[in-house]
């Protein structure tokens, strides 16, 4: 099934903002994670940037792999506003095809391709130089989708209960509720 844009989802150009304050991928609460930032792009799609620190190193001087696999996952599971639905990586195939130094913006694109059920399938990519430069990384992902049950019966209680007693996060992940 060809994927379609939640008719309540974000503007074109408008910023996401952090699912989860203490997110690794998009949370201002954790120092070392990537602070990443995404807003919305036409149809089906998001792009976001992130800035590689030196806390995310692989080898000396260059990201590691797992964390520029991380801000592919992150913007991907951004795609989840503009369906507004709640969705968790089943399956991330990444290619890695150019090193990334610290210092280095990855200018992220991410797009659903297909939906079938529960499935949502999408790909994304990540250049650097410029939103127009040379391709960096890559990954091609299937998302499932979930309740919002998922979290509270798999997460650990402290965080679970922080969580539902904070209004923000509570009005945010209302905004992921599947209600066509
Ligand atoms: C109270 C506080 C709440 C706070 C939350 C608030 C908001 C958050 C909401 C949304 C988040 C928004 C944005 C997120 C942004 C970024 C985050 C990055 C995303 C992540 O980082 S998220 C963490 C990593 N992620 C996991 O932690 C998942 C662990 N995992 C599982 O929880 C299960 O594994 C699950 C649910 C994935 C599937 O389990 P399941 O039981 O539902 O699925 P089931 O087996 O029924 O399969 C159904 C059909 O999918 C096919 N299928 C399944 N898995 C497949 C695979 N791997 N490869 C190929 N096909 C697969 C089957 O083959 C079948 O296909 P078919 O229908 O054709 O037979």
């Amino acid at each position: 099934m060809k994927p379609v844009r939640h008719p309540d989802a974000p503007l074109p150009g408008e910023l996401l903002g952090a699912h989860y304050e203490q997110c690794f991928g998009c949370g201002g609460a954790q120092s070392h994670g990537l602070h990443l930032e995404a807003r919305a792009g036409e149809g089906v799609t998001v792009i976001a940037e992130f800035t590689v620190q030196p806390a995310h190193q692989g080898a000396p001087g260059l990201a590691h792999g797992g964390v520029l696999a991380s801000a592919l996952d992150e913007t991907l599971g951004s795609l989840n506003w503009l369906l507004r639905t709640i969705a968790v990586t089943g399956r991330l195939e990444t290619d890695f095809v150019r090193p990334v130094p610290v210092g280095t913006t990855l200018y992220l694109e991410a797009e659903v391709t297909a939906m079938a059920g529960r499935k949502i399938y999408s790909t994304a990519t990540g250049r650097i130089g410029g939103p127009e430069g040379p391709v960096a990384v890559r990954a091609d992902a299937l998302f499932l989708e979930v309740e919002v049950e998922h979290f509270v019966h798999h997460g650990r209680e402290e965080e679970i209960q922080a969580a539902m007693s904070d209004p923000d996060q509570v009005r945010r992940a209302r905004a992921f509720e599947v209600n066509p």
